[in-house]
């Protein structure tokens, strides 16, 4: 069990870390915190993950979950699933797996990311204007069974995601409940310092 949680971790349950790493400076002070999202689906049984390419705004260029701030008046879990709905066209049952609170110098925010998933969702998954969904294999190793005509799904693209996530989609793929922070350099880009833990090791 970690004796000190980074500041900005708020979760209740005991966490074991599982990563951690980067420079020995202190963790970046921040004076205010934005609540947003991140919703996955995982197909369990065939073995992928929806994610979509993020083609404008915070993140533009990488695969993420699909996500953003929770408005005034709602729940994190409304606004997953209108963000959900309004990115990629689709309703699931979600349920919120996990934290991720994120800071880069300079911003006068930091995120506090609330992490959704469901292994199920209903409607027809749509590129929209802020996204262009794209299944991914959950195992490091393209899949050797495809359906007749189907390509090969691509492993997760962690070099064209945010630098964090290789240190938490462990987790979130294991079906772990975490939490966790990921300090950025100024450029918003460069991984400085970063701890996860999940509540079972
Ligand atoms: N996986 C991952 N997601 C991140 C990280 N940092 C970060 O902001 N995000 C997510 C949180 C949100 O889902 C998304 C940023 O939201 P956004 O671009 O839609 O924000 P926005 O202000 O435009 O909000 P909105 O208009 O969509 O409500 O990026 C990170 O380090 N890893």
């Amino acid at each position: 069990m970690a004796s000190e949680l980074p500041p900005g971790i708020t979760h209740l349950q005991p966490l074991v870390e599982y990563s951690a790493g980067g420079s020995e400076r202190e963790w970046t002070p921040f004076t205010k915190i934005k609540q947003y999202t991140n919703a996955f689906i995982i197909d369990k049984q065939e073995g992928k993950i929806l994610l979509g390419y993020k083609k404008r705004g915070i993140g533009a260029g990488y695969f993420n979950g699909f996500g953003g701030k929770v408005e005034p008046g709602e729940t994190p879990a409304e606004a997953a699933s209108r963000e959900l709905q309004e990115e990629a066209g689709i309703d699931a049952p979600l349920r919120e797996c996990g934290t991720l609170f994120f800071h880069v110098p300079g911003l006068e925010n930091a995120f506090d990311i609330h992490i959704f998933v469901a292994d199920e969702y209903s409607g027809m998954i749509t590129e929209t204007e802020e996204m262009r969904p794209q299944w991914f294999s959950t195992s490091a190793m393209p899949p050797t069974t495809q359906a007749p005509g189907e390509p090969a799904l691509l492993p997760i693209q962690y070099d064209h995601m945010w630098a964090d996530d290789i240190h938490w989609f462990p987790l979130l793929l294991a079906n772990k409940k975490f939490a966790g922070r990921a300090d950025f350099a100024d450029d918003g880009k460069t991984l400085m310092k970063w701890w996860f833990g999940s509540e079972d090791s």
